[in-house]
């Protein structure tokens, strides 16, 4: 069997991580697993958990790190066997030391875009919310001008993605993210930065090929 490849990736919100991780998905075959997609399925799903979750969620704020961890290490766990790709978790310290606590990550991924660029695709992103499908008017837009491209159910923006909410968001982010960065710096980090994710991708793809995954496509 081929070494098993376990990576996560960083960033604030905006900087293109879930963009990112489906080209890395795609081309180098690893398993993708965001947390908001696990959040996502169990607010759906109306567990327990799920209700719990929702009331985090809808204010934009961060869910508590047992709950957190409870929901992401068992995944974890049933892909013992897989190469994965982390997006949205670890996003804080005790998150970070719970993971380590079941798998050693091999690359982590931090993504450093400026503020402004930031603040432009945060007002331009529309989402599909029950699947958590991400357009941008600019970068990427649906076929269809405020639906999606699946199921042509209608888009919304979130309401913390307008440039007013944006700064507080982006503080709390650095505040929390700041240690969970610390602890991955000495050996596995890799930061990029840049205001164009196409820019961004042929180091990012060069660095994956470097470690001996097979590229699957080179759409991008
Ligand atoms: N204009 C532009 N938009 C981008 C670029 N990369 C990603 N986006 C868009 O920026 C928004 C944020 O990207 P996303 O991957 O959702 O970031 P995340 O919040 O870090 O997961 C989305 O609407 C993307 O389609 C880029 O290079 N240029
Ligand atoms: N690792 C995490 N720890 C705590 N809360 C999280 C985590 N990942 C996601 N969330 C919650 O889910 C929401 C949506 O997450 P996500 O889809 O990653 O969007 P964003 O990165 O734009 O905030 C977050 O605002 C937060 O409430």
């Amino acid at each position: 069997m081929a070494k098993l490849f376990r990576a996560a990736i960083m960033g604030p919100p905006g900087s293109g991580k879930g963009t990112i991780s489906k080209r890395i998905a795609e081309s180098f075959g690893l398993q993708y697993l965001s947390s908001g997609h696990y959040l996502r399925e169990s607010i759906a799903a109306n567990t327990e958990a799920g209700i719990l979750v929702k009331r985090y969620v809808e204010r934009g704020l961060l869910v508590p790190d047992n709950v957190m961890t409870r929901l992401m290490v068992p995944r974890l766990e049933q892909l013992r066997n897989h190469s994965w790709l982390l997006d949205g978790f670890p996003r804080t310290l005790a998150q970070a030391q719970a993971l380590n606590s079941v798998c050693e990550l091999d690359l982590v991924i931090s993504l450093n875009i400026p503020y402004e660029t930031l603040k432009d695709r945060l007002s331009d992103r529309w989402i599909h919310p029950a699947s958590g499908r991400v357009y941008n008017m600019g970068f990427n837009p649906p076929q269809v001008q405020g639906r999606d491209d699946i199921t042509g159910e209608p888009l919304i923006q979130h309401e913390d993605d307008k440039p007013e909410a944006l700064v507080a968001r982006l503080r709390h982010y650095k505040d929390v993210a700041k240690p969970v960065i610390d602890l991955y710096k000495s050996g596995i980090l890799h930061s990029f930065s840049g205001t164009e994710t196409d820019r961004i991708w042929p180091y990012i793809s060069s660095l994956l090929t470097r470690w001996a995954l097979p590229q699957r496509t080179r759409k991008y």
